[in-house]
């Protein structure tokens, strides 16, 4: 199909190159491509990666001291390929691409201890065939639709494979107007799975040095650590908030607050923000 006969396709965040215009169209019109494989029902329709066999053998390694194996997955477009390059690091890249371009492989150090892991970055098999030690499910902060699709990819994995630990991330922080999705609206979700919440910015490799280390301790079994003790960008994990406590904490944040004794000297107040540009009239 090309471009010109498409449908009318949602505003994209970023101008992304015409591969992804492709790809993010296939998106679009096929709502939930990992879920024909399931159930018993048809396989997935297409499939790019032909590394299956040996992912689900490195996967096997992994479970036997081998290889970490991490799974970045997410609606196209999202940024997999510019996380798992930013996990990789731009000095490995070249060296560790394997023979399929699909994983990455490094060693890395996370609380001095070397780990050799391998970064998935494009899974478009049958989810149920999927397996890792971690799976890392992005979506775009700038799209709500890639949000929900992360929803659907965590009931698919509860399904298939419940003990698969998962990390919520959302990327594209640096786009901060076109944002569709709050940092609070994502913690919420992610600790309704259990899960860790990391905002990041693949271009900017914010933060994905901190996701990278935490993925690694999940990986091996460990909590972890900073991220998922409630950090800046961490639901869940070690510091466990009841219902009341978050649904307290999220009407606060939708509430401006005022200091006490400002309340109460009311008008003054308003008149002290009124110098500003809100009301000329008071100058
Ligand atoms: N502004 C911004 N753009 C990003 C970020 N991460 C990725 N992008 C852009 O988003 C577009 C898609 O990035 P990819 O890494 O190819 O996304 P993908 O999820 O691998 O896409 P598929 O390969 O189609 O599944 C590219 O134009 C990237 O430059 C980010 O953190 N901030």
């Amino acid at each position: 199909m090309t471009l010109s006969s498409a449908p009318p396709l949602r505003r994209g965040s970023t101008p992304v190159p015409i591969k992804h215009q492709l790809r993010r169209e296939e998106a679009v019109n096929d709502d939930c491509d990992w879920t024909l494989g399931l159930g018993g029902q048809s396989p997935p329709p297409i499939s790019l990666c032909p590394a299956e066999d040996e992912f689900v053998s490195l996967a096997a390694d992994a479970r036997q001291g081998g290889p970490l194996s991490i799974a970045l997955l997410g609606q196209n477009g999202v940024g997999k390929s510019s996380l798992a390059i930013a996990m990789v690091g731009e000095m490995d890249r070249t060296a560790s691409v394997d023979s399929d371009g699909e994983g990455y492989i490094r060693t890395v150090t996370v609380d001095d201890e070397e780990s050799t892991i391998v970064i998935y970055d494009n899974w478009r098999q049958d989810l149920s065939t999927l397996q890792c030690d971690v799976c890392v499910l992005v979506f775009s902060v700038t799209d709500r639709r890639s949000f929900h699709r992360t929803a659907q990819l965590r009931l698919l994995l509860r399904e298939t494979q419940p003990q698969t630990p998962i990390i919520l991330v959302g990327n594209k922080s640096d786009l901060v107007r076109s944002r569709e999705v709050s940092a609070e609206e994502a913690r919420s979700s992610a600790a309704l799975f259990g899960s860790i919440y990391v905002e990041i910015s693949a271009s900017l490799d914010h933060r994905t040095s901190e996701l990278l280390e935490a993925a690694v301790r999940i990986a091996r079994g460990e909590s972890p650590g900073p991220l998922g003790a409630g950090g800046e960008d961490g639901a869940g994990g070690g510091r466990r908030e009841s219902l009341t406590t978050r649904a307290k904490r999220f009407l606060a944040s939708l509430v401006p607050r005022y200091p006490r004794d400002r309340e109460k000297e009311g008008g003054r107040f308003c008149r002290q923000k009124s110098r500003s540009c809100h009301d000329l009239g008071a100058l």
